[in-house]
């Protein structure tokens, strides 16, 4: 596959396929008693097996004296690899950031979503099986096939019956597997493991990655964007896994491509920051142009092989420059058990704003209030120096957020969508006059009743004191819970894979 359509399956004496694949992994001399990664080009009179992918593990003479660099690593889908990606806060910049022009502040967290993909040796050539064990039949079973002619590779669910569809993990598959356009792919078990800030749930201490007991259509979410965090770890562990390729050392070759497949998942193109913060971590964030995807065609289109490696490979116009929380100050996040509709939200704000001749004035007034908060937070020191520069830059952060929020909620009634509902008002006001410390707070990225962020100046105990406060507060469907979530910059992580060990026993055995 790769540049020109149509030339048969998986043709890696294509040019656009040979520098992709240059572009991604350390390429090694393919292992004759190897049952998979190594290929044979249908122009070398390759035969396809029934699922699409290669079954030989015998290259011709002619492939690998031609291509010797470009085999797959000998260990690749092997062994087991583990990987991680970050959830998010958007603390400035919602609905405004959907705009090129304008700056979101977006901090990582400390919860992750943690995906280990281990072989399968009894399984056949192209299957997947993905399980996330801390919900009730979520389960999902696919066979992949090459369908030959530089088309989209197939993903089929197999037991349809039971489980419901997971499009976020159906999709990253899908877009994996056809940017890799690996000849043959060795059968594999992917696990899911979601840290308990995800979903509202019962105060700790809870096991390390609790079972909900539930179907997953049923948890609650708390608004840390566990899709873009799966898509991100799931690519990454399925780039690195099938290509045993130091996935960090190619950051936008993941971003990119966990961003489309995030992006046909949803349905819609957002504004990308969360899968940004998944795979770079904490940035200030500006985004990438819309019609960069939209040069990626449909699935079934014969050129879509080629235009998602030419669009993965490609550097896309944004920012995400880095950032950090200081070690002055803290960030405590606020389950409100309530979530809401991004979606329609989103839908209702942009609608607004094309059809309100003074929406402009509105949207470029609250992306200046945006900017001052993140120029004041990214200008503290970053290392500590006594609690001097916080001191001194406290009432002008509580002044910033207090004028965002008034911004946001005057964007709010004028489009006639809850932003900062009356109720969060009320907690962020409450927190704010009556725990020393606490700088502000907002209801992060498009607002609503996910979880609440808050900054405070991290001295003594003013965290401890925001928490207990936070978890005292009333609201009409019981009390606000303080999640453990901290600001942790780092983006995508390998993860140890033995590090799952109390997981296994956990879930009674699971293999890992
Ligand atoms: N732990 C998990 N295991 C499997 N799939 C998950 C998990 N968490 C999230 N997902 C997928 O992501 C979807 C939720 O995405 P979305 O509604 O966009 O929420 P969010 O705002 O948290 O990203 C779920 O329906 C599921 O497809
Ligand atoms: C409105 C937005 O600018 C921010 C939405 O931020 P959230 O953090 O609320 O996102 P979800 O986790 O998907 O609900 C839309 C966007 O930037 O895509």
């Amino acid at each position: 596959m790769g540049g020109s359509a149509a030339t048969g399956p998986r043709n890696f004496e294509n040019s656009a396929a040979l520098s992709r694949l240059q572009d991604l992994v350390v390429f090694v001399s393919c292992p004759l008693e190897r049952g998979v990664g190594c290929f044979r080009s249908a122009r070398l009179g390759t035969k396809v097996d029934s699922v699409g992918f290669v079954g030989s593990n015998v290259p011709t003479p002619t492939a690998r004296s031609a291509h010797s660099e470009l085999l797959i690593s000998p260990t690749a889908g092997m062994a087991t690899t583990a990987i991680s990606a970050p959830g998010k806060v958007l603390l400035a910049g919602g609905y405004t950031v959907l705009d090129a022009g304008c700056r979101g502040l977006v901090f990582a967290l400390s919860a992750r979503i943690h995906v280990v993909a281990t072989p399968d040796p009894a399984g056949e050539s192209g299957s997947f099986t993905v399980r996330s064990p801390q919900f009730d039949g979520a389960v999902w079973t696919y066979s992949a096939r090459d369908p030959g002619d530089s088309s989209a590779v197939t993903v089929t669910q197999t037991n349809s019956d039971s489980s419901s569809a997971n499009p976020f993990v159906a999709t990253a598959l899908r877009y994996a597997l056809s940017y890799l356009a690996l000849p043959s792919v060795p059968a594999t078990t992917l696990t899911i493991l979601a840290d308990n800030d995800y979903y509202s749930q019962p105060p700790p201490p809870l096991p390390r990655f609790n079972n909900l007991g539930v179907p997953l259509s049923a948890a609650h979410k708390t608004g840390l964007g566990s899709s873009a965090a799966l898509v991100t770890a799931f690519t990454a562990c399925l780039l690195s896994h099938l290509s045993s390729t130091d996935v960090k050392s190619h950051l936008h070759v993941l971003h990119n491509l966990a961003q489309a497949a995030h992006c046909a998942a949803q349905g819609k193109v957002g504004s990308g920051f969360d899968v940004a913060a998944a795979t770079y971590g904490s940035c200030q964030y500006q985004r990438f142009q819309p019609s960069v995807l939209a040069a990626i065609p449909d699935p079934s289109d014969s050129s879509f092989t080629a235009k998602l490696q030419e669009t993965v490979r490609s550097q896309w116009p944004m920012t995400c420059a880095p950032v950090a929380l200081p070690p002055s100050l803290g960030l405590v996040l606020g389950d409100v058990r309530g979530g809401s509709a991004t979606p329609g939200m989103v839908r209702s704000v942009l609608d607004w704003r094309k059809n309100d001749a003074d929406s402009q004035v509105t949207w470029t007034a609250l992306d200046a209030r945006n900017r001052s908060l993140i120029d004041v937070v990214t200008e503290l020191p970053s290392s500590d120096d006594n609690g001097t520069a916080i001191t001194t830059a406290a009432p002008s952060i509580t002044r910033r957020i207090t004028d965002i929020r008034t911004a946001v909620r005057s964007l709010g009634e004028k489009a006639g969508v809850p932003i900062e509902p009356p109720s969060q008002t009320a907690l962020l006001d409450a927190v704010t006059a009556s725990v020393p410390g606490a700088l502000g707070g907002v209801v992060p990225g498009a607002g609503g009743y996910d979880a609440v962020c808050f900054l405070y100046v991290d001295a003594g105990d003013t965290g401890a004191k925001l928490r207990e406060f936070l978890s005292k507060y009333q609201l009409e469907n019981g009390v606000v819970r303080a999640l453990e979530a901290r600001e942790e910059r780092e983006g995508v992580r390998v993860e140890d894979v033995g590090s799952y060990d109390d997981v296994k026993a956990y879930f009674d055995g699971l293999a890992l």
